[in-house]
């Protein structure tokens, strides 16, 4: 694996006039996509570059015929940083490579900027495999094959093309970058939801606060944003097992801290605790494994539950039937508010903090799709 630093380059590879650059935002929103994508057609401006658009909802864009490319200047993009999301839209799943590079060819795109997570970046690559010739670009600060088996490996169609690749996750769990964009943002607006969470079960006789965040595989934001508020019991992160029931068990630790603080908070990345909920094969449209749906078990436990109590169970989720399931047999009373806040956290606008490092990702992103042959 070898590592490219990204940014401007003493020599430049292609003509400005020759260059007609797309971008394209695929995978899940992240906050500062738009930041990213202003600071490389800003960037692209600067070196002389007249053709740049963008690609509509990720990879799709490309072969969706009613999905026609976006133009982008300095003026279209000059306030897109000022909302959350991706002024392009984003996608799972969509065309094969090939065809992906099939468009790039008809519309005549020479310089490719792909902002986007470990699936977009295993398209990158699949379409840096498709295009390369010797003049071999691609990215950022991912993964980059050694420059001596290019020619070898690159040489599918011989086409000039450079292929950038911006990471994003939300997740933060990539080991090579110390802060992924999006990240800082992210925690900084789960607060709020802890923050309610608090409140509720600070208000509450025995209250218990359930707060569910973003990470499949990584703990990442579940952690920082428990720290930062210092309102968080128990954090529960898929990277630590832990046991629902027993004397070591999260209930029993709940019970203590209902007994001794009268109420308390509870953080859960999504991919913690899998092992408790049936395992389903669905997959997403990107081939991503669908996590174990509480679907079944959250059927039995509500209609059991239904019968016994005239509450709307519908929405309850269930780390929520568990906890309140548990403390109605022990004899305790426990007022369990569950917030969900996924969506909430990576729709919104970049913090300062991500603003700047947006700045700094876009800026090198533009430069770096200049540079000359590796
Ligand atoms: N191995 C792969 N080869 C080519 N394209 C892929 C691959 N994995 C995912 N993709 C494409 O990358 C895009 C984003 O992937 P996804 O896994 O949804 O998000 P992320 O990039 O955030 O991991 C999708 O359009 C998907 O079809
Ligand atoms: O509901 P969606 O759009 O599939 O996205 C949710 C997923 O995106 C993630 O936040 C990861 O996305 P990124 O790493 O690509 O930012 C997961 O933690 C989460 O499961």
């Amino acid at each position: 694996m070898r590592v490219h630093r990204a940014g401007p380059r003493e020599e430049i590879y292609f003509r400005p006039e020759e260059v007609k650059a797309a971008i394209v935002t695929c995978g899940g929103l992240c906050p500062g996509l738009n930041d990213v994508i202003r600071h490389i057609v800003i960037t692209l401006e600067i070196y002389g570059v007249k053709k740049i658009v963008g690609i509509p909802f990720g990879y799709r864009g490309f072969s969706d015929k009613e999905l026609k490319e976006m133009p982008l200047s300095r003026k279209v993009v000059q306030n897109i940083h000022l909302s959350g999301g991706s002024l392009l839209g984003v996608s799972r799943g969509g065309p094969s490579v090939s065809d992906i590079v099939d468009r790039m060819e008809e519309r005549g795109v020479n310089m490719l900027f792909v902002l986007g997570g470990n699936g977009t970046h295993a398209g990158a690559n699949a379409i840096h495999n498709e295009v390369s010739i010797k003049l071999t670009l691609f990215s950022l600060i991912v993964l980059s094959p050694p420059s001596s088996s290019l020619s070898d490996r690159c040489c599918k169609r011989r086409l000039r093309v450079a292929v950038v690749g911006v990471p994003k996750t939300i997740d933060n769990d990539i080991l090579l970058m110390d802060k992924t964009f999006g990240f800082d943002t992210a925690v900084e607006e789960a607060q709020r939801a802890i923050n309610s969470a608090y409140i509720e079960a600070h208000s509450a006789y025995h209250g218990i606060g359930v707060v569910k965040l973003m990470g499949r595989s990584s703990g990442f934001i579940a952690m920082h944003a428990s720290l930062a508020s210092g309102q968080v019991d128990i954090c529960l992160i898929p990277e630590v097992p832990f046991n629902l029931h027993g004397p070591h068990g999260v209930l029993r630790h709940l019970k203590y801290l209902l007994e001794t603080k009268g109420s308390a908070v509870v953080c859960v990345a999504e991919g913690a605790g899998q092992e408790f909920l049936p395992k389903t094969n669905a997959k997403d449209a990107s081939g991503n494994i669908v996590f174990g749906d509480i679907g079944v078990h959250l059927q039995q436990e509500v209609t059991r539950l239904l019968a016994e109590r005239k509450i709307n169970w519908i929405n309850v989720r269930w780390e929520l039937v568990q906890t309140k399931k548990y403390f109605r047999e022990i004899g305790i009373p426990a007022d369990v508010k569950y917030i969900d806040p996924t969506y909430m956290i990576r729709a919104v606008r970049a913090n300062a903090s991500d603003g700047i490092l947006c700045t700094v990702l876009g800026q090198n992103a533009g430069a770096f799709g200049w540079r000359d042959r590796i």
